[in-house]
């Protein structure tokens, strides 16, 4: 039997004694492209964060999913990103090569090479000299998408990868998710345009805190499933220590 990228089991995860999410199971199948989506505040950063091994669990256990794991790239939602760090486009892309040099490996003849393949994937080459904090969005994004590229990761996590991000640049990102998908990766992302997911998403977790569907997109994004997960959400949004009120 083939192992499982990532195992959840009954997993809860809590922030100032409040239930963030609760009682998730399932895998994250090797190779695998899957899509999380649930309303606003259902959770879906924070379990992405914790199989990344930056959240501690308040109950249950993550196969596969540990901190500093090089098998692991990470993209964060875009307001997570300080973007006034004085760092030009080569610097953040190369950060994508830190596993592999080490913090004072230096930048070799050939992980330079890389770096300029990897932005000429995403459509930057000439850019390396500009500072980060004035590219435009999508141009951005596309450094984040060089650098997940000169990673190699295993398993690849994006935190709404598309969210302000202009047509084309979608387009082509997500050509650059098909390709990850392609090559065997494991691609998780969190996502809010049904579309999109069903156009390019074979696996949904469909979430409000507690799980409603993980499985095909297919049957995850049926009316009933999302009606559910709004109803759900506009209960916790009601009263978000209730239930989920942590011991
Ligand atoms: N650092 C934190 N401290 C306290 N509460 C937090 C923290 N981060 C998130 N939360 C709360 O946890 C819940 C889940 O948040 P999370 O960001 O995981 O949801 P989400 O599904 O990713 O939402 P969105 O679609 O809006 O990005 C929300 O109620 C949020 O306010």
């Amino acid at each position: 039997m083939r192992q499982a990228a990532v195992r959840l089991h009954d997993v809860s995860i809590a922030y100032d004694r409040a239930f963030a999410v609760q009682g998730v199971s399932g895998s994250f199948e090797p190779g695998s492209l899957t899509a999380i989506a649930g309303p606003n505040g259902a959770g879906k950063s924070t379990l992405l964060k914790a199989v990344m091994g930056e959240l501690s669990l308040s109950s249950g256990s993550i196969e596969g999913g540990t901190s500093k794991d090089a098998r692991f790239g990470y993209l964060p939602q875009a307001a997570e990103i300080d973007r006034h760090f004085p760092l030009t486009v080569a610097d953040t892309v190369m950060l994508g090569m830190w596993g592999q040099t080490g913090a004072f490996g230096g930048v070799s003849r050939e992980a330079a090479r890389k770096g300029r393949d990897a932005l000429q994937s995403v459509g930057l080459e000439g850019l390396e000299r500009r500072h980060i904090g004035t590219l435009s969005a999508g141009q951005f994004q596309r450094v984040l998408f060089a650098r997940l590229l000169l990673q190699d990761a295993e398993i690849i996590m994006l935190d709404e990868p598309f969210t302000a991000i202009d047509a084309a640049t979608t387009r082509d990102l997500l050509d650059i998710v098909k390709h990850w998908h392609g090559a065997g990766r494991t691609v998780i992302a969190v996502l809010h345009d049904f579309d999109q997911i069903r156009a390019h998403f074979p696996q949904t977790l469909l979430m409000a805190r507690r799980p409603i569907c993980w499985g095909s997109t297919e049957a995850a994004l049926t009316p009933e499933n999302l009606l559910r997960a709004k109803t759900m959400a506009e209960s916790l949004h009601g009263h978000p220590l209730d239930e989920g009120f942590a011991a």
